[in-house]
C-alpha cells in the first residue's frame, strides 16, 4: 500500500473504533483484527503502519481531544488524525488530495485553518489529565490512588505492556526452561516479583509457538500469576471461581493443586467458558468443572446452595472497569462513564457477598480485580465488611500470605489499607492489580 491509502485506511478504521466505543461495540483488537481480514492486500508493514497509527492516536485521545475541543474542531477521526500528523510527521500532508484514489480527499480551508492554530497551540497548557489520556469518570479515583504520583501513574499506565508467560506445571514439570521454550528461551527473562513467570524481552509470536499449543505455557501477566498464587489454592481443596472468565486464573489455581481436588469454575459468558474449556485440555487440567450461570434470578441460588459454607476457597476475580491493563486496551479507558462506574462497582458489592455466602469456617475468600481504582477495590471491601455481622472475618495480611506463596520479599503496596495488595505498572513493572484476603472466623 502507498503512504497515503496507509493514512485513509487508519483513518477509516478509527473512524470504526470511536463508532464502537461510543455504542459500546466490539473493541479495538477485535476491530482491527476483522479489518485486516477483509483486507488480505495489506502486507505485514501495512499492517505495522496502520496500526501505529490507530493505536499512537488511542494513546495521545485525551490530548488530542483536549486541543480539538480549544480550537472550535470536531472530535472526528479526520480531526484526530490531523492532530497526530502536525504532531509526529508534518510532511504526510502532501499525501492528502494526492493523484491516487486511495488518497485521503485534499485538506479544506476549515482544516488548513485549525493547523494553522495548531501550530500555536502550547502543549504545555494541556492539563494533567489530558497529557496523560485520563478520562474523567476515572479522574477521582485515580487521584485517590496515587496523589503525587498521578502523572507518573497515568504515563506508565500509557504505555505498551509486555508479554509475560507462566509455565505450567501440570505439563512442564521436570523440564527446564531451556526444554521448554528451546531457541526462543533467551529472549525471555524471569519475572521480577512472581518466580513462575518469564517476561519477553522483544518480539515473539507465542501463539504459534509449539510450546503454547503443547499447554507447556501460557500467557498470563505477571499481576495475575501472582493474584493466583496468593490463593493459595493447595491439592485436595474445594475452590469456587465465581467469574473464572476465559480460566487464566482458574488453570493457574489448578495448577497449584496438581490437579487434586475441585475447581467450581463459573462465568456469564458462554464463549468465555468455551475458551476455558479448550485451554483446560491444553493445559492438561482436569479438576475443573464449568458451570453457565445467569447474571441474575433463581438459577444462581440453585447453583450455589448446595456449596454454601463448604468452600475452602472462593476466588471473586470481578467484572471491573480494567483501568490496570489500560496498557493492554487503550480504548477501554473511553468506553465508561461515571454511571457505568457505579453499576460496576454495585455488582462487585453483589458478588463479593454472593461469594462470601459459600467459604466455610476458616475458609478464604479471595476479592480481586484488575483496577486501579479504590472504588472498585478497597470501598467494595469496606462495604462488604461493614454489613456482616463483627469478628464474622478476619483480614489476612498479603505479606502473611506472599512469604508463604511467593519467592522474595513482598512489594510495598498502593492500597489504601497496609494488608490489601495494590500493583500498578509505574511501581511494580506489571498491570494494575488489586487482591484482599478475607478469612472466614465463624
Ligand atoms: C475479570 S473477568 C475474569 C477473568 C478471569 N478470572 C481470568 O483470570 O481470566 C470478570 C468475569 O466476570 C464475568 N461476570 C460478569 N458478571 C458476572 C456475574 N453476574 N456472575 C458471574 N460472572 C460474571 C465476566 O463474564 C468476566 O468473564
Amino acid at each position: 500500500m502507498q503512504p497515503a491509502a496507509r493514512l485513509s485506511a487508519a483513518i477509516e478504521l478509527l473512524s470504526d473504533i470511536e463508532e464502537k466505543m461510543a455504542s459500546k461495540g466490539a473493541p479495538a483488537d477485535v476491530l482491527v483484527t476483522k479489518f485486516f481480514r477483509a483486507r488480505r492486500y495489506a502486507g505485514s508493514k501495512d499492517k505495522r503502519a496502520i496500526s501505529d497509527y490507530v493505536y499512537g492516536i488511542l494513546r495521545a485521545r485525551g490530548l488530542y481531544l483536549w486541543a480539538l475541543k480549544l480550537l472550535g474542531a470536531a472530535p472526528t477521526a479526520r480531526n484526530m488524525m490531523l492532530v497526530n500528523l502536525a504532531r509526529h510527521e508534518p510532511d504526510s500532508f502532501r499525501y492528502f488530495g494526492e493523484e491516487n484514489p486511495f488518497a485521503p480527499t485534499r485538506l479544506h480551508e476549515e482544516e488548513e485553518d485549525f493547523l494553522r492554530k495548531l501550530k500555536r497551540l502550547d502543549w504545555h497548557d494541556a492539563p494533567v489529565e489530558a497529557s496523560y489520556n485520563l478520562p474523567d469518570w476515572a479522574l477521582p479515583g485515580l487521584e485517590r490512588r496515587f496523589g503525587k504520583q498521578l502523572a507518573i501513574a497515568g504515563a506508565s499506565l500509557n504505555e505498551t505492556a509486555p508479554l509475560d508467560i507462566r509455565v505450567n506445571s501440570l505439563k512442564a514439570s521436570g523440564k527446564s526452561f531451556d526444554q521448554i521454550l528451546k531457541n526462543e528461551s533467551e529472549l525471555f527473562e524471569k519475572n521480577k516479583l512472581s518466580c513462575l513467570g518469564y517476561r519477553a524481552t522483544g518480539p515473539i509470536n507465542l501463539g504459534a509457538h509449539k510450546a503454547f499449543s503443547d499447554g507447556l505455557i501460557e500467557i498470563q501477566d505477571e499481576a495475575a500469576q501472582i493474584a493466583s498464587s496468593l490463593v493459595a489454592a493447595a491439592p485436595g481443596m474445594q475452590l469456587t471461581d465465581l467469574c473464572a472468565g476465559a480460566g487464566g486464573k482458574t488453570l493457574a489455581m489448578a495448577a497449584e493443586m496438581e490437579n487434586r481436588g475441585q475447581i467450581h469454575a463459573f462465568d456469564i459468558s458462554p464463549k468465555r467458558l468455551s475458551s476455558l474449556k479448550k485451554r483446560m485440555q491444553r493445559a492438561g487440567a482436569r479438576n475443573i468443572q464449568v458451570h453457565l450461570i445467569a447474571a441474575e434470578g433463581a438459577g444462581r441460588e440453585i447453583a450455589f446452595g448446595p456449596m454454601e459454607g463448604k468452600m475452602d476457597r472462593v476466588v471473586v476475580d470481578a467484572p471491573c472497569t480494567g483501568t490496570g491493563t489500560w496498557r493492554r486496551s487503550p480504548d477501554q479507558r473511553w468506553r465508561f462513564d461515571a454511571d457505568s462506574l457505579k453499576a460496576q462497582t454495585a455488582l462487585q458489592g453483589k458478588l463479593l457477598a454472593e461469594g462470601a455466602k459459600l467459604v466455610r469456617a476458616g475458609g478464604r475468600l479471595v476479592y480481586m480485580t484488575c483496577s486501579v481504582l479504590p472504588e472498585e477495590n478497597e470501598d467494595v471491601v469496606a462495604a462488604f465488611l461493614d454489613g456482616q455481622p463483627k469478628g464474622a472475618w478476619k483480614v489476612v495480611d498479603y505479606h502473611t500470605q506472599w512469604a508463604e506463596s511467593l519467592p522474595g520479599d513482598a512489594p510495598e503496596t498502593l492500597a489504601l489499607n497496609p494488608e490489601f495488595l495494590q500493583l500498578a505498572p509505574h511501581a511494580h513493572d506489571t498491570d494494575g492489580f488489586f487482591l484482599a484476603i478475607l478469612e472466614r472466623q465463624v
